[in-house]
Order: structure tokens, then sequence, then C-alpha cells
């Protein structure tokens, strides 16, 4: 079984504008409500590519209500934990420039994580577990830790985060993470322009625990690496529709070839045929898009 962990999902909003004028009111053509947060996202792409997975995490209030709705339309299975409070409301404006709003998250109490850990009790050392997205101000920056440690220590774990949940999480070892250029540099306080660098600096965190590191770095190219070396594959090239869940979008591509092959380069293209082709679409990629667009993604390795 797949486990999605989402501790902070969102209603993704998401609004088409010619020119957002600030401070002024303006009208939009066209908007489009999506289940949001990473570990769903995840969750849904795998659903696109034919993979069943289980959504975990917390939800709360109408929003909440929407969240699980959708994810029932498409046959995805949930077992979340309820809130008191109202799962925020991601805003993402769609005009010249894509701009992000993301909202505040209702309090997730001591209670519901004991809650959240018993539902994890039920991992075995056959699942793979995905923790992605933030982590709510009120929750401490260990949590992702936490929780790995508390799986069994064959689990396979994906972390896709940022940040300090993100440097604690791999001190659990954790098998794959996913940040893109921008995070990865933050971790060092720099500034990551080349695949060099990213190079550079992923085989710092494959040091510090994680066992192979996936950089995307949007249009620029993606890349991977482990024990074993470094490697850089481009992106296809295309117009970018709406790139809101595009990096998730490479996590799920990725799990879904690492299942059938075990073949993690090949996994690392697939994520990234995936990640582009959800870029190009308004809502996620389909299989046929993804496999339509491997075809053009080169992989090299690098010194
Ligand atoms: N301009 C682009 N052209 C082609 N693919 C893109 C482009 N921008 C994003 N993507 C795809 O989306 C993936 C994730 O994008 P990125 O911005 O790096 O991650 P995140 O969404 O996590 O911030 C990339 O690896 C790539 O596959
Ligand atoms: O948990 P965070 O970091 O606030 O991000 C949540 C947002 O990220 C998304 O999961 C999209 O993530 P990516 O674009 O990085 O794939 C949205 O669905 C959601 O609104």
């Amino acid at each position: 079984m797949i486990y999605t962990v989402t501790i902070n999902p969102s209603l993704d909003y998401i609004v088409s504008l010619d020119e957002l004028d600030l401070g002024k009111v303006n009208r939009s053509e066209e908007s489009h409500s999506f289940p949001g947060g990473k570990g769903i996202n995840v969750s849904r792409v795998l659903k696109r590519l034919g993979h069943s997975s289980r959504s975990l995490g917390f939800v709360g209030g109408y929003t909440g209500d929407f969240i699980k709705n959708a994810l029932e339309n498409e046959e995805i299975e949930t077992e979340f934990i309820e809130l008191k409070g109202d799962t925020r409301i991601n805003v993402k404006v769609r005009s010249s420039e894509e701009t992000e709003i993301n909202g505040p998250s209702p309090l997730i109490t001591s209670d519901d994580l004991n809650d959240l850990k018993t539902v994890l009790n039920s991992v075995s050392e056959e699942d793979i577990v995905v923790f992605a997205g933030s982590l709510p101000q009120s929750l401490e920056p260990s949590l992702y830790r936490d929780l790995i440690e508390q799986l069994p220590a064959q689990t396979k774990v994906i972390v896709d985060t940022k940040g300090v949940p993100l440097s604690q999480a791999i001190m659990a070892k954790p098998f794959l993470i996913k940040p893109n250029h921008h995070e990865l540099g933050e971790l060092f306080n720099i500034e990551i322009k080349t695949v060099e660098e990213a190079a550079k600096y992923a085989g710092k965190l494959i040091d510090a625990g994680a066992k192979n590191v996936l950089v995307s770095m949007a249009g620029q190219g993606a890349l991977f690496v482990n024990n074993t070396g470094s490697y850089a594959c481009t992106v296809p090239e295309g117009n970018v529709v709406n790139s809101v869940g595009a990096g998730d979008s490479v996590v799920a591509g990725f799990i879904y070839k690492y299942i059938k092959t075990g073949n993690v380069l090949e996994s690392f293209q697939y994520g990234v045929a995936a990640g582009s082709a959800s870029a190009f679409s308004i809502d996620f990629c389909t299989k046929d898009q993804v496999e339509q667009l491997l075809q053009s993604i080169n992989i090299r390795e690098v010194h």
C-alpha cells in the first residue's frame, strides 16, 4: 500500500486574470477549485497513472468536506482525522505571473496527532509512505522525523517539504526527498543556479542521511543523486499552464515507476515527465501525456 500523509491540506482556488492590478477590483474570466496539499496531489496523480493509495492527514469544516467529496469522486481511499476548524484555502492567481496566497491552517491538537499516529501503526515494511507539504506553525518542526521514526525500519519513506521539517526528516534516513532548487539552496543559505551546484549540495543531504535526492529545477531540468552518482535530465519544452502540483506529480511519477521496475533512474525520468505533463495542463497529467513526454527526456551523468 502507498500511504500519502498531508498534515496541511488545502482547497486550491485557481483564478485566471489577464493582468492583476494591485489595489483595484479585478474580475477573473476563469476559476477552478481542486483538493490540494502535497500528499493529496500525489494520491490524485497516482490514481491518474493507474495506482491506488490511501490519503491520510487532517481535514475540517466545509473545505474539508469539499476535499473528501472530491477524492471520493476520484475513487481515492481516505482515512483523514477530522478537525474542528476549516481546512485552509490557497489562492493561486494565474496572470502574467503566478502569485500564490496560502491561507492559515486550522488548529491540530495533541489528541489529533495521537489519532494520526494510531492510523500510522498499521503501516508495514512493504508499504511506501509519503510525507508531503508544510507543517502548520503550531506543530513541532520535528514532526515528520518523529513520525518516520515510529514506522518499521524497512518502510520506504518519501519526504517532500522544506526548511527545518526537511532537515529534521533527513536525520530519519528517508528513502527519497524531493526539494526544488530554491528549497535545497535555503537549507544552506545560498542560491542554487546550476545543476552542478545542485549536485554538490544534494550530495551533502546524502551524507546527512537521505538515500536518494531528487532536485526539481522547474524549466531548467532536474537532478538525481544517490551514493552511486549524480544524474541530470532535461525537461520537455512546452507551455506551462498551471505549475501548482507539478512537483507533487514528480513524486507520484517516481513512485509509480519505482513500484514497477525498482530502477531509480527510470523512475527519476518518469517523475520528471509527470511533472512537466502536469505543468502543461490546468489539472494534473494523464498517463498518455506522461508517456508521450518521456521520449523527449535525456539523462546524463554529472561529474
Ligand atoms: N517551464 C517548465 N518546463 C517544463 N517542465 C516544467 C517547467 N516548470 C516546471 N516543470 C515541471 O514541473 C516539475 C516541478 O517543478 P518545480 O517548480 O521544480 O517544483 P515544485 O513544484 O516542487 O516547486 C519539474 O521537474 C518539471 O518536470
Ligand atoms: O503545504 P504547502 O507548502 O503550503 O503547499 C501547499 C500547496 O502546494 C501544493 O501542494 C502544490 O505543490 P507543488 O506546486 O510544489 O507541487 C498545492 O496543492 C498547495 O496549495
